[in-house]
């Protein structure tokens, strides 16, 4: 018992003097004329942690709103510069991009398996980041491994059209929250290493909850690395998830590797309807290769793109698709365009897309306003001046994407669901020459899976135009026949309630 007391009070004392030392720290001597970027109010200790709202990007927009679209905040003890506006972000990716090629350090040490020294998306600007983008743009995610894995695609949304029918014919309601990610996640695992949520492994579905909970577990000790010194309280706390996660990850990941390099020993160089995970083998197994990628650091790749592209695509969808529908003139003038473009007789081919115009300024506007991923960040590598104000090196830097493509100065009603905007040239930013459109990030650090993205919101959501009637249920509105809007709490943006739905009919290009 004196024991216990002993620690605990050695505990408290350390606390204590943590927070005084961080109290009293003197701020480091800033040169004459340093000029920082404005800040809100600030309270002793937890900083402008007070200023932010379950909906993190919605509470960094009321700032910005209130107080300037460049602002230094500190959250507890991390100081960082949240940018908000269309030619701050325009200043950031042209002339200053150099300065933004790095992430901020995974919070996971570098002895686990997601470590900042194996991860793909928080690799520091160096020489195994540069190899693996050129490996993603030219071969993994580029426009023709994309186009050989049409067939997937299809074969997925068929899969999901059925399902709808069969809920449909039953005039039952669809989760269609729950179906289109179960699409986005069957498609995305198939793509990288041919596997389903089937079958009496499955794999996929194996995967998906492994790569939820791997992102909860990030989300949690990014949480602690926000109080300094709590960090290590939050190790010791997680300690188990921390060794348990990752050790389960790797053992999948080890099993799908092994079947995968049978597979390439049994049908040789020139096996047919190669994976993602076909493709890096080659190369990690290639000792020519200009740098040879690890084990780990494959495995880690894989769940970056899990993580990166799953959730993301499946949140797309359904926004899109949500905009549609709460917007009955664009959903009716969609499905005339397809109707006269492609025909009544079959889905909508990924080659049609060029022909329906109106369908790409739909998801354009959809993602707009509904950025799957509306704060993403960067580290400042050197001194230097941002709109005028001098930002120091080393401090985080906050993008909000949902800000930067709702700003008012540039697009007329931002709020407002007008596709008609991207079908005409008075665009007042491409006069500008601003980069103002940025659901995928922007500069060297862009997301390398908007091919693959694009690839399944074609021809997923032609499809459900073509196929089906959504009647909503539950929703907002008087009768309750609007899709609700709101989105979840954190920091991506998901919907907060699943998205309810009748599938009516409207005609089958679906099954013979
Ligand atoms: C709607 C779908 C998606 C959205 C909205 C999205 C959004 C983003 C954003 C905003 C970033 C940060 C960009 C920056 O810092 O400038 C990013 C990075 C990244 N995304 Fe995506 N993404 C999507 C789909 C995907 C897919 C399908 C994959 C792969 C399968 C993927 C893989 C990645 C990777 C690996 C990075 C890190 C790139 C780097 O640091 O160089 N994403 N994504």
């Amino acid at each position: 018992m004196i024991t216990i007391q002993y620690v605990l009070a050695i505990f408290v004392l350390w606390v204590i003097t943590v927070f005084l030392q961080f109290i009293f720290k003197r701020p480091g001597k800033k040169h004459a004329g340093y000029y920082p970027p404005p800040t809100p109010p600030t309270l002793p200790l937890i900083g402008h942690l007070h200023l932010l709202t379950p909906v993190a990007y919605k509470g960094f927009h009321a700032l910005n709103n209130k107080y300037g679209p460049l602002l230094y905040l500190r959250l507890a003890t991390y100081p960082a510069v949240l940018v908000s506006s269309a030619p701050l972000a325009t200043e950031i990716f042209k002339a200053l991009d150099v300065n933004f090629t790095s992430r901020i350090k995974s919070p996971f040490e570098d002895s686990l398996l997601f470590g900042s020294s194996t991860s793909f998306f928080n690799a520091p600007y160096g020489d195994y980041w540069k190899f693996m983008k050129k490996i993603c743009t030219k071969e993994l995610l580029g426009t023709s491994q994309m186009k050989k894995l049409k067939n997937v695609r299809r074969e997925e949304v068929v899969r999901f059209l059925s399902k709808m029918l069969e809920i449909g014919q039953k005039n039952e309601a669809a989760n269609v929250s729950a179906e289109v990610l179960t699409l986005a996640n069957n498609s995305t695992c198939r793509m990288i290493m041919s596997a389903r949520c089937s079958g009496e492994d499955n794999q996929a579905e194996k995967c998906r909850g492994l790569v939820s909970e791997s992102f909860d577990l990030a989300a949690n000790l990014a949480l602690f690395n926000v109080f300094g010194p709590l960090k290590r309280i939050g190790t010791w706390y997680l300690r188990k998830k921390i060794a348990d996660v990752p050790k389960r990850y790797d053992e999948l990941f080890e099993n799908v590797l092994v079947e995968h390099e049978e597979k390439a020993k049994r049908e040789g160089p020139h096996m047919e309807n190669k994976d993602l995970m076909d493709i890096l083998l080659e190369v990690y197994h290639d000792k020519n290769a200009e740098i040879r990628i690890t084990r780990k650091q494959m495995k880690t790749f894989f769940l970056d793109l899990f993580t990166g592209g799953t959730n993301t695509t499946s949140d797309a969808i359904l926004w899109i698709l949500a905009e549609l529908v709460n917007h009955p003139a664009a959903f009716k003038k969609l499905r005339e365009e397809i109707d006269s473009a492609v025909g009544t007789e079959r889905l909508v081919d990924e080659e049609d897309i060029p022909n329906l115009p109106y369908f790409q300024a739909c998801v354009k506007e959809a993602m707009r306003l509904n950025p799957p991923v509306p704060l993403f960040d960067r580290i400042c590598g050197e001194n230097c001046k941002l709109g005028g104000y001098d930002i120091p090196k080393g401090i985080t830097m906050i993008m909000n994407a949902y800000s930067i493509m709702r700003d008012p100065n540039i697009w007329e009603n931002p709020n407002d669901f007008i596709p008609e905007r991207f079908l005409t040239e008075q665009d007042n930013a491409k006069g500008q020459n601003l980069q103002v459109y940025v659901p995928f990030g922007g500069g060297r650090r862009m997301c390398p899976g908007t091919n693959m993205t694009s690839s399944l919101i074609n021809c997923s959501v032609t499809a459900m135009v073509q196929c089906f009637d959504w009647n909503v249920l539950g929703g907002d509105g008087p009768d309750g026949s609007k899709v609700n809007m709101d989105s979840k709490s954190g920091v991506v943006k998901t919907m907060a309630k699943p998205f309810m739905a009748i599938p009516a009919l409207h005609r089958n290009l679906f099954s013979a």
